[in-house]
């Protein structure tokens, strides 16, 4: 009998060339690229190129990819229907869900033998309309107009711009898109997992990435981000963390943002966010909050040896930006969805399916039947 791997630790479950997580030394990799020569300099939508298409886009190609991206932003009227009328208090990743969902039932383009166009087109398609979706949701829930999409912004300044109702600092875009770029992929993360085990039934692109939101949705995986913030404002002040942290761990209770199953060291996107969480402090004048993460991180190294992830800085990137904290895990959904479907697509260009085993620990076989009345 095989060993079991308790949350499949350790296992290569497949073969990828989109991006890799090396945990001991901290170094995530993009298509050759360590993910320290992109932060900062390649834009988001070169990064999903370069996810798409295995190298960086020259400047023809990139105006062509964004163009076509640019091209798939409307969202069909049923959908904008249901962004209309979804319930006020939903979370919004439940209603990314289902609008992913929902677009399947839009996309009547015949598949048959000629899969691989269709599905590169999906692809793009579903990766535009994510922020639309995210940002138009926000928007109707609040009694708020919802303005048409628009054409001449790049993907994260469009997120601001549908999000605000009034075209984003060229800072605030940078920022967004730099935070795209680090969100972008993740090996085998649980929720691009999610979306490949889905695709390699064969079923369709839109089941694959409604499954990815729902996995990313978790307190575990994307929906930390979302638990950072919610911690500082509970912790509340700087005199507070120590005692705070203290009794969540008598409590043995996890601390959001901090510990990772790859890395057993720095995760490589923390410093990236932390030096723009610092800088956006700075600017507001408020220091607060990043002093209070600078407290946490240290206190967990210190006593757990644990680092902080991605989420950690995250939260006060997005914090600073103004953006509500409901829509933080939304926002790593919208940059997810480019490795999400770049993920996909590798796997439909090698599939097979699926299948664990489980280890049986219930009762031995032998019982009999006994009819529902004599039980
Ligand atoms: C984008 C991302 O998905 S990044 C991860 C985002 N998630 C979080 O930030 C949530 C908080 N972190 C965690 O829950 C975990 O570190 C995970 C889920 C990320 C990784 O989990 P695993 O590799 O399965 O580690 P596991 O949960 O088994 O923890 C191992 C030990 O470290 C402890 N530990 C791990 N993370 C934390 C934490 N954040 N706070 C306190 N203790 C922790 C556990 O309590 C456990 O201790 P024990 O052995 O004394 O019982
Ligand atoms: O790789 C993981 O397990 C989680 C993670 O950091 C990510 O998805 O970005």
């Amino acid at each position: 009998m095989p060993v079991t791997a308790k949350g499949l630790e350790g296992i290569i479950a497949n073969s990828t060339r989109l991006s890799d997580v090396l945990g001991q030394e901290g170094v995530l990799i993009y298509s050759g690229y360590n993910i320290n020569e992109l932060a900062g300099k390649a834009t988001y939508e070169e990064v999903v190129y370069l996810l798409f298409y295995g190298e960086l886009p020259n400047q023809e190609e990139l105006d062509a990819f964004s163009a076509s991206l640019r091209a798939e932003r409307d969202l069909p009227e049923g959908v904008v229907a249901f962004l209309k009328t979804a319930p006020k208090d939903a979370n919004p990743m439940d209603v990314m869900r289902t609008a992913t969902s929902m677009l399947g039932l839009y996309d009547t383009e015949v598949t048959g033998d000629d899969r691989d166009k269709a599905d590169y087109r999906r692809a793009i398609s579903i990766t535009a309309k994510m922020g639309v979706i995210a940002a138009y949701y926000h928007r109707s829930r609040q009694g708020l107009d919802l303005p048409p999409v628009r054409k001449d912004l790049g993907e994260a300044a469009h997120f601001l711009y549908l999000l605000n109702g009034e075209t984003p600092s060229e800072d605030a875009a940078k920022t967004l898109d730099v935070a795209y770029v680090l969100h972008a992929d993740h090996g085998m993360n649980a929720s691009t997992f999610s979306a490949r085990v889905t695709i390699a039934t064969l079923s369709d692109i839109y089941s694959a990435i409604t499954s990815a939101i729902g996995t990313l949705k978790g307190p575990l995986h994307g929906g930390a981000n979302e638990g950072v913030i919610q911690m500082l404002l509970e912790i509340g002040s700087e005199d507070k963390v120590d005692a705070w942290v203290e009794e969540q761990l008598v409590q043995k209770k996890k601390i959001m943002g901090i510990g990772h199953r790859v890395y057993k060291v720095l995760d490589p996107r923390a410093p990236h966010l932390r030096a723009m969480a610092i800088k956006l402090c700075e600017q507001l004048g408020e220091g607060k909050w990043i002093r209070m993460s600078e407290r946490i991180a240290t206190i967990m190294k210190e006593r757990k040896g644990l680092n902080a992830n991605v989420d950690f800085y995250s939260a006060t990137v997005y914090y600073s930006l103004g953006i509500p904290t409901d829509m933080f895990t939304p926002i790593f959904a919208i940059a997810r969805t480019s490795g999400w479907t770049a993920h996909v697509l590798e796997q439909l260009a090698d599939n097979r399916l699926y299948r664990p085993l489980s280890e049986y620990v219930g009762p031995a076989v032998g019982k009999q039947f006994v009819p529902i009345e004599q039980r």
